[in-house]
């Protein structure tokens, strides 16, 4: 006899069981149902229903993949989903009219520049999507989604970095594999070769100005979203135990980790290091932060020209870079370095396959790919982050790793301590694990 209890049916539990949750909740907190209209919030919700949401979000789509089937599931991920949202960016469709107004084809057309009937495809490919709608035919409003584009700068500079940047490169991934196999360099990479330059990206970035600022305007949208939020960063316990002493924060870019520690933490001092292109563009800092912040051109592949300071941190930037190049980075590092001093590495520490939620796996292993085609590098999983420090020398002491419990990044500790075996971080020290995000059912 078959099971009542199928698969579909499960998901549809878990989908009205936590919908029910999160909609208890928004209606006795008087706070807004979702939807897509013009000033809807983004979804605040406690940290129980955060996991809630995750769960209908991954049973949702394991619903929806599964009523599809195997035909229409690969038949329906069309290769252009990017073309509007590239053109909305490109023309600066956004703006064409103010959010909360209206505008006929003709009439965004005649403001941002491009024909017509290029203008009414576009978006209405967007709004198949949810950005933008046609409340009448030929009249365009926006939408929630459309509304972020246009009053968030750092997303929409993402949205630029995504497009101009990172979806060509995209493209040219295998091709790259196939001209430069096995390659460990940067710079042999669908981004290079999309963008025919022998450079790694950072430095093609860092040719022009305007692009190196919007990537680093874009990666600072990352900073707000739940799992990069500043909160993890700043309740890691290592920073309450500096009484006094200075942290470098090497890859930097404009100092958001650094403004977040240096709010908290007032007797420490901050060095935010970063390739001049992207230290020039930063923003000015207030008075109170500019005295213990301090900025400074510093290429990471160079010797650390800042000497004993406590902790040398890097954040999103290890997964940056193949392993002959993460090691030169530990080793630059050592004439500056005192006993004791930390190394932290703020980064992915990918869990065994299979054993995140349906979403969760897909971003890592999304941003693992992403890796690979800008820079040839790769999110790690602990035991490549153990061996990197012990192939970098051996007078690094693995500390451990520690996963935050909804937090995208790991914390990986390491210290220095000369004349000292390699620590045994991996079994001695807590590696907290699978806390990310609450399981799948
Ligand atoms: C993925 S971003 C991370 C930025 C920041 N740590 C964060 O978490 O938002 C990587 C950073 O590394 C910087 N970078 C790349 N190559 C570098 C180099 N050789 N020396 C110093 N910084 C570099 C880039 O400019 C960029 O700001």
């Amino acid at each position: 006899m078959i099971s009542n209890n199928t698969r579909i049916r499960e998901l549809t539990t878990i989908v009205s069981t936590h919908t029910q949750k999160i909609d208890d909740y928004l209606l006795s907190h008087n706070k807004p149902t979702p939807s897509f209209d013009v000033g809807c919030p983004e979804l605040d919700l406690p940290e129980d229903l955060q996991a809630s949401r995750e769960l209908v979000i991954d049973a949702t789509t394991e619903l929806k993949e599964l009523l599809q089937g195997p035909k229409q599931f690969l038949l329906s991920n069309p290769p252009n989903y990017f073309v509007s949202l590239h053109a909305i960016y490109r023309y600066n469709i956004e703006q064409t009219f103010p959010v909360g107004g209206e505008a006929t084809f003709d009439q965004v057309s005649k403001v941002c520049g491009l024909n017509e009937p290029d203008v009414r495809r576009v978006l209405r490919h967007a709004m198949a999507h949810h950005i933008f709608r046609e409340p009448r035919k030929g009249i365009v409003a926006h939408t929630a989604f459309s509304q972020m584009l246009a009053e968030n700068s750092k997303m929409k500079a993402w949205m630029g970095a995504l497009a101009d940047d990172i979806w060509p490169s995209a493209v040219q991934t295998v091709p790259a594999m196939i001209k430069w196999p096995n390659s460990q360099e940067p710079n042999h990479t669908g981004f290079s070769k999309a963008h025919d330059t022998q450079d790694s990206m950072y430095l093609e970035l860092g040719k022009d100005p305007k692009r190196a600022a919007r990537f680093g305007q874009g990666m600072s949208a990352f900073a707000a979203d739940t799992g990069f939020a500043p909160h993890y960063l700043i309740d890691y316990e290592l920073w309450s135990s500096l009484k006094e002493g200075t942290v470098v924060d090497l890859g930097g870019s404009h100092g958001g980790s650094m403004i977040a520690l240096a709010t908290k933490y007032k007797s420490l001092k901050f060095v935010v290091q970063d390739l001049p292109s992207t230290i020039d563009s930063r923003p000015s800092l207030p008075e109170d932060l500019a005295n213990r912040i301090t900025f400074m051109s510093h290429d990471f592949l160079t010797e650390q020209p800042v000497k004993n300071a406590e902790v040398y941190y890097f954040r999103r930037v290890f997964h940056n870079w193949p392993d002959t190049y993460c090691i030169r980075m530990l080793r630059n590092l050592i004439p500056a370095l005192k006993q004791h001093a930390r190394i932290v590495i703020n980064d992915a520490c990918l869990p065994e396959p299979g054993t995140l939620p349906l979403m969760a796996e897909r971003r890592l292993r999304a941003l693992d790919l992403t890796m690979l085609t800008i820079q040839n590098s790769r999110e790690r999983e602990a035991h490549d982050w153990k061996a990197l420090f012990e192939q970098a020398d051996p007078r690094f002491k693995f500390q451990g790793i520690k996963q935050p419990m909804g937090s995208e990044l790991a914390f990986i500790l390491a210290s220095w301590e000369p004349g000292s075996d390699m620590g045994d971080g991996l079994s001695s020290a807590s590696l907290v694990n699978g806390n990310r995000a609450p399981n799948k059912d």
